[in-house]
């Protein structure tokens, strides 16, 4: 299957690049300019990323953007709760691969906090995210269940995540895999990215796509909250 084969909703769009390194370079000048326009506009930007396996490339190559990235903020569409040294930690990802250089001299506005359960450090996050500037482009990825950032089927607090009326800015998850404890942004602030951008690789996350692209319910495929305009989607095979 090719990402050409799928029907799009109107005002989506998507690109196909033929390798990862391509993937991740056209991924970088995406952002790049859009970040740039957007300190053109109004003196600063705010970047919204997402964790896992699939950035590295992405983080790395956008790291090389000629930026002015002292105007940058970089922020986690979710994190795992875990300290920020911990090898599944989302935030150690973006500082080992795109807060380096010239770079590092964005700032970064991180999910982890420390707090006697899952509970409390959500509610500490939320508060910190008061301070989130509007954000200007989301980078979001997703898993092979249909997940994006900690939105996972069947997680306690989902409903609640995905209402466009949720009044929380960071709420707790549970993932069905480790680290199963999590926190993640929901759906109004996620929603309101000026750009927001899925970027997936491989041909399962190609049929996922597919799935979530037809009828059926958002809390089943947390992605259908995005799948509609606007949105650019990357895919390499
Ligand atoms: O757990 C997570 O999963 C998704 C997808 O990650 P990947 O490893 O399949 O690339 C990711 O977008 C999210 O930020 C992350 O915490």
């Amino acid at each position: 299957m090719a990402i050409s084969d799928l029907e799009l909703p109107t005002g989506v769009v998507a690109r196909s690049d033929a390798s990862a390194e391509a993937h991740a370079d056209a991924l970088a000048l995406r952002v790049a300019d859009a970040l740039r326009q957007a300190i053109d506009n109004r003196g600063s930007a705010t970047l919204v990323v997402s964790g896992g396996r699939s950035p590295v490339a992405f983080f790395d190559a956008l790291a090389q953007q000629p930026l002015d990235w002292r105007q940058v903020l970089v922020s986690l569409a979710d994190e795992r709760w875990v300290p920020v040294n911990h090898a599944s930690s989302n935030e150690a990802l973006v500082r080992r691969h795109l807060l380096r250089g010239a770079a590092s001299e964005a700032k970064f506005l991180g999910l982890y906090r420390v707090a006697g359960s899952l509970e409390q450090a959500a509610e500490l996050a939320d508060a910190a995210f008061a301070e989130l500037p509007p954000i200007d482009v989301l980078v979001l990825g997703m898993g092979d269940d249909g997940h994006t950032a900690s939105l996972f089927p069947d997680s306690p607090n989902l409903d609640q995540a995905l209402r466009a009326d949720c009044p929380r800015r960071v709420l707790p998850m549970q993932a069905p895999s480790q680290p199963a404890q999590r926190l993640t942004l929901t759906l109004p602030l996620l929603a309101g990215a000026r750009l927001p951008l899925l970027a997936i690789q491989g041909q399962a996350k190609l049929a996922t796509l597919a799935e979530a692209l037809a009828p059926g319910e958002v809390a089943s495929m947390p992605i259908r909250a995005f799948l509609h305009s606007p949105l650019e989607i990357y895919w390499c095979p």
